[in-house]
């Protein structure tokens, strides 16, 4: 498991003073719990694009909206500048996970198609 790799790594590390090490597992145990939050909210996302990408085969609705990814982008750097997240970075993660998004859109209605 990642946690306990990270814990490992921790105590393999030499030359290191005990309250550092001691610092360096608590930090990697909040990263652990973050990361596997991150999957479950991705994979909820997922659920709803899977949703949408039904819907919009069904009523022929194209797999891209670039309108809607333009006022995406614009509200999300927006709440990444207030978190003090890098926007350009924010920016990048969305377009990441919209271009699987649409991927999947695509392979959705061309199953929706391919039906008799
Ligand atoms: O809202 C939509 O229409 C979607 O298909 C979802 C989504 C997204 O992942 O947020 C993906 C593709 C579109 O271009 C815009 C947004």
């Amino acid at each position: 498991m990642a946690g306990e790799q990270g814990a490992d790594q921790a105590a393999h590390t030499p030359d290191v003073e005990e309250s550092a090490r001691q610092e360096l597992l608590r930090l990697r145990a909040s990263i652990d719990n973050l990361d596997a939050a991150l999957v479950h909210l991705l994979a909820e996302r997922f659920k709803c694009t899977q949703a949408v990408g039904r819907l919009k085969a069904v009523h022929e609705l194209p797999p891209a909206d670039p309108a809607r990814e333009i006022a995406q982008i614009a509200r999300l750097r927006r709440l990444a500048e207030d978190a003090h997240l890098d926007p350009a970075f924010a920016e990048k993660f969305l377009n990441f996970i919209i271009d699987e998004v649409i991927r999947n859109h695509k392979a959705i209605a061309q199953e929706q198609q391919a039906r008799p």
